[in-house]
């Protein structure tokens, strides 16, 4: 479960987000939808520790790790496939999964792991670079879930991607849920992709949250206005 309170977060004297105030329990996909430059990656950076938080509380299963660096909040729990996947393109994809491995003391790659994602075992002594979009983004996910999490973010995992390859993705998470006591927070702007995976939709605005539903009240339409405007 991750419980976050009054959390504010600053780039200098600019304030992003303000006071922000949001629990997620376990079992639960929270969709984190919004424009650009509304405050989904600067949330997220700070929830993973690469942007500190200028006041509130962050805490995993009730563990306090606001003032906990990236790396100590990967041993509580937490991980993070970044915008742009973040993948190492030089290492091949077995070696990319590998680096996720050091927090969770794992000696070979799972094989739920490639299960999961049987085309990075089909390619895994391929390099990352020269993988597709779609692909990069199943091995930053696997990269983030060999740490064991129990808090797994994913900050706009549809972008850049071709239309069925997001249906894979979705059903990627959908599966994951099933398979592992986890909590999943996806920042997203395509609506159907949310509404396949999400059981709670929030809206932010500005770096605020201004709309919640439950996936099985949304109103498409008034999502999409928000969306935009
Ligand atoms: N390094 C930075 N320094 C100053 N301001 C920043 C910095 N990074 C982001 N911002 C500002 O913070 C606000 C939120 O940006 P953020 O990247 O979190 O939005 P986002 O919702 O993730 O958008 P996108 O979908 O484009 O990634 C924007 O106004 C942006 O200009």
């Amino acid at each position: 479960m991750l419980e976050v309170s009054n959390l504010k977060v600053c780039y200098g004297q600019s304030e992003v987000i303000s006071d922000l105030n949001f629990t997620v329990p376990k079992n639960e996909t929270l969709a984190i939808m919004g424009r650009n430059g509304m405050g989904k990656t600067t949330l997220f950076k700070s929830l993973i520790g690469i942007l500190p938080s200028a006041g509130g509380e962050i805490k995993i299963d009730g563990i306090d790790i606001t003032n906990c660096e990236s790396y100590q909040r990967v041993e509580n729990g937490v991980a993070y496939v970044p915008q742009g996947r973040m993948i190492f393109p030089n290492l091949t994809v077995q070696e990319n999964i590998e680096t996720g491995m050091e927090v969770s003391k794992l000696k070979q790659i799972p094989d739920d792991i490639y299960a999961l994602f049987p085309v990075l075992r089909e390619m895994r002594h391929r390099k990352g670079g020269n993988l597709s979009g779609g692909q990069q983004q199943q091995l930053a996910i696997a990269r983030a879930l060999v740490t064991n999490p129990k808090v797994l973010l994913l900050d706009e995992p549809t972008e850049g991607i071709q239309p069925s390859i997001i249906k894979d993705i979705a059903n990627i998470l959908n599966e994951i849920k099933k398979l592992r006591d986890i909590t999943i927070i996806v920042s997203e702007q395509v609506l159907s992709f949310t509404m396949a995976v999400a059981d709670r939709i929030i809206v932010i605005d500005k770096g605020e949250f201004i709309h919640e539903d439950m996936r099985d009240n949304v109103n498409s339409e008034q999502i999409k206005k928000y969306l935009s405007v």
